[in-house]
């Protein structure tokens, strides 16, 4: 459990946040230089914040009006970067055990071997960080992250140095680490479809305040159609089973859910019963009353509104379609469609909408 009731002042800039997360990842999705890395490094004890309190499990870490400071070695928060920022001096395997040694033996409750496997760091023990690529790189930065035995992890655009196909690779083994040491997270990024591979806890950040905080499917998060939003890419991450390949189509067919209808995706090459992850964005898709008998659009898939919010113009819908589904849509659009929650309508997206994030591991 994260509980932060922080003002932060630097020159003109001001950040005010009052907000708990429960457990799990907490994406925090926000423009630039509105305070999202700030915000961590007041977590993190790199940064006093003016007033406000801030507390980890059952610990207080920061609460200027009683006195209590922890100083950030004795926080137990990792933290991961844009660089990996590893030793140059140090190989693989000392950077790694750095801050494991530091952790006294009755505190450390996540072990080299574990890490090592987890991360498959094994091949890459005896290297210099500067013989690294940079997914390398960040792998074992997490993995020296990861053996300091946090009780939270921070992670500030970790991703965001590496390319679209780098990014994929990585982002299964934080799946891993969150499902494997159930660590609470707060994961920095610009882009939505990453912090949606990890989690639907979103805090939107403005201006050093968070404007808005929920679930991405279940709402509280209305601030996506702020009239200053416009730049903000809504879309939908799930993960499928790979069915089949239609060559002649040029299309792969994907299982969402046992009872869900299929979705055809544009043809990747993965081996049938892959586990993997897709987005479609939330302006990709159209609504329609009825089922279209001939239509040239490979995906016409059935879903109930189970959500709408108004605002400045647009709509944004939320649907199940056996997964949650977001729709951006005009105001005009949900008019015509008499958009009520509970209505029953049809998605219809083209094959070449669903892309192929990455595989599961
Ligand atoms: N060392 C510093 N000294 C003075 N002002 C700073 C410093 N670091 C950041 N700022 C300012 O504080 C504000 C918040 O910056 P911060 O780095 O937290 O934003 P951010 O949301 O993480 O941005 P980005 O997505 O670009 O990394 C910005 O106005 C920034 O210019």
């Amino acid at each position: 459990m994260l509980a932060l009731d922080l003002c932060f002042r630097r020159g003109d800039f001001e950040l005010v946040v009052n907000a708990q997360a429960e457990s799990g990842v907490v994406g925090v999705f926000g423009p630039s230089g509105c305070g999202k890395s700030t915000l961590l490094k007041l977590v993190a004890g790199l940064l006093k914040p003016q007033r406000g309190r801030i507390q980890v499990g059952d610990q207080v870490l920061c609460d200027p009006e009683a006195g209590i400071w922890v100083p950030p070695h004795r926080r137990r928060i990792g933290m991961i970067f844009q660089h990996a920022r590893l030793f140059p001096h140090l190989s693989v395997q000392q950077n790694l055990l750095y801050g494991h040694r530091l952790v006294p033996p009755d505190q450390r409750f996540i072990q080299p071997d574990e890490v090592i496997d987890l991360l498959e760091l094994k091949t890459l023990l005896g290297r210099q960080p500067g013989s690294l690529s940079g997914g390398e790189a960040q792998r074992v930065a997490l993995g020296r992250a990861l053996l300091c035995s946090p009780r939270l992890l921070l992670c500030d655009e970790p991703l965001s140095a590496l390319d679209d196909r780098r990014k994929n690779r990585i982002l299964p083994f934080l799946r891993r680490v969150r499902d494997h040491f159930r660590l609470p997270m707060v994961y920095v990024s610009h882009d939505l479809g990453e912090i949606l591979q990890l989690g639907s806890q979103v805090w939107i950040m403005e201006g050093g305040r968070l404007v808005a905080r929920g679930d991405y499917h279940g709402g509280g998060l209305d601030a996506w159609l702020a009239p200053n939003a416009g730049d903000h890419v809504l879309v939908n991450v799930v993960e499928a089973v790979v069915r089949a390949h239609q060559e002649a189509e040029g299309t792969t067919e994907l299982v969402l859910s046992p009872v869900g209808e299929p979705w055809f995706a544009a043809r990747f090459e993965a081996p049938l019963g892959a586990k993997v992850m897709v987005a479609l964005g939330a302006d990709e898709i159209a609504l329609v009353p009825e089922r279209v008998p001939v239509i040239s659009v490979q995906n016409q898939v059935q879903a109930v509104v189970t959500g709408l919010v108004r605002r400045e113009g647009r709509v944004l819908c939320r649907l199940d379609a056996g997964v949650p589904l977001v729709v951006a849509l005009t105001c005009r659009g949900a008019e015509q469609l008499a958009l009520s929650v509970g209505r029953k309508v049809f998605c219809l997206f083209k094959a070449r909408a669903v892309n192929l994030l990455g595989m599961q591991h």
